[in-house]
């Protein structure tokens, strides 16, 4: 893993987007070429070439698919008109990234068009030839032995029914192991289970992401599992119509260079098996992603629990997979064609209400969770706080997996880094730099996103970036830090609340359209230091009370009633209503507002304290 360059981001994905982490277990992004975001013009332009030159495509559910030119490892051209023949490649229609998963490339539609034009240019560099080998981390792997087919503890399940689905076994770790493959069918990673802990891990090489697949090739249907004990239940079934499908990296994320290898379903069943930080509506999002109208869902409930429940349950697999249903509503919807996922809902209350603030429980009280799809206002005087308490806030969150996107238009993204930095680590670190590398390798690892924009920027390439960032890495969690700066930029005519409004409304769009939960932080429109903020003297218009569902005020209140204490207070909870406020206590050395924290902090010191005195 490379270390962390927290001063300067480490690659830039789409234009304005910069990552400081990596995840030690995925290889996302080729370094050389940056993340492509679609340009329909070039797009278009794409195809009409293709057209031009009579190459045969198929514009699949979510990439164009063709015969691949980049290099010349294709020597037999396409004769037969209408059929894509010969090594394939693939052209994602959202990020227009062109992936050739037979020599591992992956580079934009701009880099890629001349390769297609007859002749090709002069100055075109044929990328090199090479087919992607991936070298196991596990050199002793043998076959399923009954023993470890026992500890799995599958009742009836036999060894040679895991030969049979591709398993192999490493007896030294006591690990399960299942190559990953590409869309070209070369292995391109593996995925593992230990046995003891039952944890999973992935470890993937190069520029791709493979899949775990079972199943002939010519069924056109697929159910799609979360982990490796749902994927070995349901591929010792030998279920007819279905291949079975193991998702790279769980719930978490899904990297669009899986997709080519599933284009060739007409019919995806979710099949998920949900953790307490990833609620069902994950499998929506990946849905969208892999174009909704070919999704079916089955609704996590006690009677379809994910497979290898259901199978301990005794329950039917083959009745639960007949159930799933569209993901998909139409316009007009009946209550009977809710009512699995209201009982979904009613079962899973604690998941459903959100991820939970460590930190902060008085938030976990009055507002549940953090949920995605909806839409949260922080407001509060200048200079209160309003970025070290959001930093720490999503800091939370991302250390429970909420993958999060910052927008910070005011302050560099390297001294939001630092702060992020200083409040995971609990202390500044300029006095103790020979721990750095520890803490930033550390810190590397969260899955945290920065818009690389400064300064004032009209709306639209702003939402532009998160549309990519949300579909690209799967951000769950956006940022934007704050509103003001989009402000007098944009096209809009009209007064300054109009145009206020129409912001909100856009990303009151965004956030439902996307499943994606938004954070603004605003300036307020009057501060009297004597006056307490309400909504009304904050945002000047009803229209930013109305489209959010959550409205944080930081209130500071040093002359009033809370004597010399900063609170937060809810002044709107739309999805249970509860009001109230939360006391913010500042710790200046960890930037924390977290009594938990502080009380920690304070044991830790009592215990040295009286370490010593003994
Ligand atoms: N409760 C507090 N007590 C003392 N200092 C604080 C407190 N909260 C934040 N600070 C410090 O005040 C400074 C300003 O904080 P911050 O930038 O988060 O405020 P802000 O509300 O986002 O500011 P602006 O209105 O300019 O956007 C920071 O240096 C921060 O460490
Ligand atoms: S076959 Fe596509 S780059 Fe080689």
């Amino acid at each position: 893993m490379r270390r962390a360059g927290l001063i300067k981001p480490l690659l830039r994905i789409h234009n304005n987007i910069s990552q400081v982490w990596r995840q030690n277990y995925a290889t996302q992004v080729d370094k050389n070429s940056p993340e492509c975001a679609l340009d329909p013009k070039e797009y278009v332009d794409f195809k009409r070439q293709l057209r031009q030159i009579n190459l045969p495509h198929k514009d699949g559910h979510t990439c164009l698919q063709l015969e691949c030119r980049l290099c010349e490892r294709n020597n037999q051209p396409a004769q037969q008109r209408g059929t894509v023949t010969g090594l394939l490649a693939y052209v994602n229609k959202r990020t227009g990234a062109f992936i050739c998963p037979n020599c591992d490339v992956k580079t934009s539609l701009s880099t890629a068009l001349p390769a297609y034009l007859i002749p090709s240019p002069e100055s075109y560099k044929r990328p090199s030839q090479r087919q992607p080998t991936f070298e196991s981390r596990f050199p002793d792997l043998i076959d399923v032995t009954p023993e470890a087919c026992e500890a799995l503890g599958i009742k009836g399940l036999k060894e040679a029914q895991l030969n049979a689905i591709g398993a192999k076994w490493e007896p030294q770790q006591q690990i399960l192991h299942f190559q990953l493959r590409n869309a070209a069918h070369h292995v391109v990673g593996e995925k593992v289970l230990h046995l003891g802990s039952r944890s999973e891990e992935t470890f993937q090489d190069g520029s791709s992401s493979g899949i775990l697949i079972h199943g002939v090739g010519n069924k056109s249907k697929a159910v799609i599992v979360s982990n490796l004990m749902d994927f070995i239940v349901l591929a010792t079934q030998n279920l007819e119509t279905h291949c079975i499908v193991c998702l790279p990296y769980e719930v978490k994320m899904l990297p669009q260079e899986c997709l080519p290898g599933l284009e060739r379903f007409k019919e995806l069943v979710f099949w998920l098996h949900y953790d307490s930080n990833h609620s069902w509506d994950a499998a929506r999002s990946f849905a969208q992603k892999m174009d909704e109208r070919r999704c079916l869902l089955i609704r996590p409930t006690e009677t379809e629990p994910a497979p290898h429940i259901a199978l301990r349950k005794r329950l039917n697999l083959r009745h639960i997979l007949a159930k799933a249903t569209p993901v998909r509503h139409r316009s007009i919807t009946t209550f009977g064609a809710m009512r699995n996922d209201i009982l979904s809902e009613l079962q899973n209350i604690e998941k459903v209400n959100g991820v939970k603030w460590k930190r902060f429980p008085v938030l976990n009280k009055l507002l549940k969770g953090h949920r995605r799809g909806e839409l949260t206002i922080l407001t509060g005087p200048t200079g209160s706080g309003k970025t070290t308490f959001m930093s720490e806030y999503s800091l939370d969150l991302a250390m429970q997996g909420v993958s999060t996107l910052w927008g910070s238009f005011e302050i560099r993204n390297t001294r939001l880094a630092a702060t992020l930095l200083r409040q995971y680590v609990g202390y500044p670190l300029d006095d103790r730099l020979q721990e750095f590398n520890h803490w930033a390798s550390e810190f590397e690892r969260l899955p945290l996103y920065f818009m690389t924009f400064h300064g004032q920027q009209p709306l639209k390439p702003v939402l532009e970036a998160i549309e990519h960032a949300s579909y690209v890495h799967d951000v769950m969690h956006v940022i934007i830090d704050n509103l003001q700066f989009m402000m007098g930029v944009s096209t809009y005519r009209g007064d300054k609340f109009w145009e206020q409004d129409a912001i909100i409304a856009a990303f009151r769009g965004f956030a439902t359209k996307h499943n994606v939960h938004v954070t603004l932080v605003m300036h307020p429109r009057k501060e009297r230091q004597e006056d307490e903020l309400t909504t009304s003297s904050v945002f000047g218009t009803a229209k930013a009370t109305q489209e959010a569902d959550n409205v944080l005020i930081i209130q500071d209140k040093r002359l009033t009633s809370v004597r010399g204490k900063k609170y937060l207070q809810i002044a709107k909870n739309r999805y249970c209503g509860d009001l109230g406020i939360m006391p913010l206590e500042f710790d200046k050395e960890a930037l924390s507002y977290s009594t938990q924290i502080q009380s920690a902090k304070k044991r830790r010191e009592q215990k040295e304290k009286t370490a010593t005195e003994t």
